[in-house]
Formats: structure tokens, sequence, C-alpha cells
């Protein structure tokens, strides 16, 4: 583009050319004819330069461009099953949405342990700290866990993986997290757990055989319950945040699709889970943050100094959990986006059963760092926060196949 530089800005600069001694004795017509010759050739050269560098002239470059993920062509396509392939007698093969997030991370990695084909998916958004989630995607490389990236609304990719791989089952954990983010940015929860929820569903229920769904649900969706401990039975119509109610509408759009569809659904309620790899927005991650740095940390309290209180679980025991629902979760039923009969629809609360105060947590991180932490008492804000949660998971424990509880505390 460099030559665009000679070319005079304005009308006035190119009278002046024309006063040059190789203009001097040009009619008035002749000038006339050469600007315009001129003119239309820097208007045509302009043209071909735009059109040639637009990425209208290249569908592959567009697609890129546009959605800014980089996906398809042969190579592509040959990791995409390569990682799906499953490599053991009965073994399945599972769409993991959310794969470089923290759980889908630890259930991706334990599917691949012991045999099933496993493709993840994610968008890589930066909600938190993008190179968390990289470290993540290079840990599951390296068991032969390939991520593709892109977003669970892009329904040309989802129906291209379909296409690529018969997977029988999808294990949907992409999601919007974070019960007091949703305040700042309620479109992100509307955009990831039910927009994108519905545009898989739609893909899946298309797909021919269709795949078996577990996803994950909330606590949060218990709301503003006081019944404790929380039961699959109990109402779940009072969420306290944006994040709870797109939640709850996740397992209400489970129950249609189930019934025209007849896609095999189950929704696992997740009880604030912690461990190794875990989400920095979380409170035991940004306290041990900023205990170490001598920053003065915010601890919630109920009404009246009252306790407040989560059933803190461990990444292990969501993952039996998440594991046990893919082994006992029935065919879907329909084909071709036609219901052929009733189908499964289920759904599970996945906690550790002891609820623990949010002081105990702050004493025994306390006890660990040795460092001792700056104590700043407030009342619970009104921010989607709830008072405590509790979780009943004797049916999980019966249908799961799985006892999950107790099997690993906080200490
Ligand atoms: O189980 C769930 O359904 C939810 O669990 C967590 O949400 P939350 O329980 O609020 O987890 P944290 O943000 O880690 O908070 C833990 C506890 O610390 C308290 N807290 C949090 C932040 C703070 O500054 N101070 C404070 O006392 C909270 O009130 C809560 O009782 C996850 O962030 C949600 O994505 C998940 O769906």
């Amino acid at each position: 583009m460099s030559h665009l530089d000679d070319i005079p800005s304005t009308p006035g600069k190119f009278k002046m050319m024309d006063k040059s001694p190789f203009f001097l004795h040009r009619t008035r017509w002749q000038s006339s004819v050469a600007k315009l010759a001129f003119w239309s050739l820097v208007f045509f050269g302009l043209l071909f330069i735009f059109f040639y560098r637009s990425p209208i002239s290249n569908p592959d470059s567009s697609r890129r461009s546009l959605r800014t993920y980089s996906w398809g062509g042969p190579a592509w396509e040959k990791r995409v099953r390569s990682s799906a392939r499953v490599r053991t007698r009965n073994g399945v093969s599972v769409l993991v949405t959310g794969a470089a997030g923290f759980v889908g991370t630890h259930v991706s990695a334990a599917l691949k342990r012991r045999g099933d084909g496993v493709l993840g998916l994610d968008n890589f958004n930066d909600y938190y700290d993008t190179s968390l989630k990289r470290s993540r995607q290079a840990l599951l490389e390296r068991s032969g866990v390939f991520i593709v990236e892109g977003d669970i609304n892009d329904l040309s990719l989802l129906k291209k993986l379909f296409e690529v791989v018969p997977f029988t089952h999808v294990m949907h954990l992409a999601a919007q997290a974070g019960v007091r983010y949703a305040m700042e940015n309620p479109g992100s929860y509307v955009h990831s757990n039910i927009a994108g929820f519905v545009n898989l569903l739609e893909v899946c229920k298309s797909a021919n055989p269709q795949p078996a769904i577990v996803w994950a649900s909330s606590s949060s969706v218990y709301g503003l319950n006081t019944k404790v401990p929380f039961s699959e039975k109990d109402r779940t119509d009072q969420p306290a945040s944006l994040y709870a109610a797109t939640k709850k509408a996740g397992e209400e759009i489970a129950h249609t699709y189930n019934h025209i569809y007849g896609l095999s659904l189950t929704g696992l309620r997740f009880f604030t889970v912690y461990g190794p790899w875990g989400r920095p927005d979380m409170a035991y991650f940004f306290f041990t943050r900023d205990i170490l740095k001598g920053k003065a940390i915010s601890i919630f309290e109920g009404a009246n100094h009252g306790t407040v209180a989560r059933d803190f679980t461990y990444i292990d025991d969501i993952v039996k959990g998440c594991l046990g629902a893919l082994d006992t979760a029935e065919k879907s039923t329909g084909s071709g986006g036609k219901k052929r009969g009733a189908a499964q629809l289920r759904v599970f609360n996945l906690g550790n059963t002891s609820p623990v105060p949010v002081t105990d947590l702050v004493s025994i991180l306390e006890r660990l760092l040795k460092v001792k932490a700056k104590r700043n008492m407030m009342k619970l804000p009104r921010n989607g926060d709830v008072p405590f949660t509790h979780a009943n998971i004797s049916s999980a424990q019966r249908e799961l196949g799985t006892n999950q509880a107790r099997i690993c505390r906080l200490v």
C-alpha cells in the first residue's frame, strides 16, 4: 500500500501537480481525462486490494475470522476421530463440553483412563485466567484427549462433530459458572446456560443415533429453601440468582427435549465443588491467595451473625457421580428428530452431605497455610448468595452405583 502515500489527498495538491512542466502545454480537456484516468486507476486498484484481501473470497478464512475459532479440514477430523476412539470393550464415546474447565478436565481424564473415547469442546473464554485452561488442556493432551476450540452456540461446528463421530454420550459441562458474577454480566449466563444448551440439544435430537446426555445443574436451584437436607423432590422455584435461574431453566428445557424428542437426559446438581485445578473465582481459591498476601478477606454471615455454610464437595466424588450417571444412562429413544418411545429423565444431587461453615473453611486454610487471616465479617450481601446448602444424596447412592459420601473432606 506504500504507493498510496504518493497520491495527493486533496484536489488542491493535485492542481499543484498540473502546474508542473510536464503538464504545462496540455489542454484543459486533456488534463481532465488524465485526472479521470488516474483516479479510476486508484479506485479499481483499491477495489482489487479490498476483494483480494477480503475473507469473502475465501470461505474458510471468513469462517475463522468471524468466529475466531479454527476448525475443519482432514487433519482436524483425524484428530477428532482419534481422540473419540473407544479403546476398550463396552467403552463409550463421549463429547465433553467445557473440557478445559475444572470439572470437565477431571471427568475427561477419568474417562480416558478407563479406555472410553473422549473428545473435548471448549471456547476458552476469559471469565478467569485462560492460562489455567491452557494448562488443563496441555494435561489432557498428554493423555490423548483433544479439545476442539469452539462454542456450544456454534450450530455448524456441533453438527460437524456429530457427522465425524457418532457419539454415544454427551457430558455437558460447558456453562457460565459463578453465582455473584451474574449481576455483572447477565447476558453471559443466558448465552451459555440457556441458548448454548438449547443449541446442543437441537443437534443431539437430530443426531442419528441420538446420544444420552448428562449435564451439570447446580445446588443453587434450591435457592431460598429452608428445609434441609435438600432433596431432589423439594421445590426449586425460588432461585436467588440469575445463575440459579438459568440452571433451573436448563432442567425445564431438559424435560421438554426428553418429552418431545425422546432424549435421555440426566441433570447433576453439583454442590460447591473444590479440589486441584479448581476455579480461581471460588472462595477457597481467592481466600488462599489473599491470606498469603496479607489482604483482608470478607466472610459472609447470616442474619444475627448466623453461620453461612456450604456442602463443599471434593472433585473426585463429583467425577464418580458423573461417570456413574454416564454408565447408568439409558439410550435415547428417538432418531432423526422423532421420538420413538419414553426416554429416561433424571436429576441427582451430588454433594458431600455435611455442610462446613465458611468460618471453618478459613480456619482450615489458616492452619494449612500457617498464616492468620485478616477476617472482615460482613452481612451476606444480596448478590445471589444463599445462607447454606446441604445435599441429600441417597438417590445418587442408590441409582448411580456409587457411594460418594465422605470419601474426601476439606481436611
Ligand atoms: O454449588 C453450587 O451450586 C455453586 O457452587 C459455587 O458457588 P458458591 O457455593 O457460592 O461457592 P463460592 O463462591 O466458592 O463461595 C463459598 C462460600 O463462601 C462465601 N463467600 C464467598 C465470597 C466471599 O467474598 N466471602 C464469602 O464468605 C459464600 O457465601 C459461600 O458460602 C460455584 O461457584 C457455582 O458455580 C456452583 O454452581
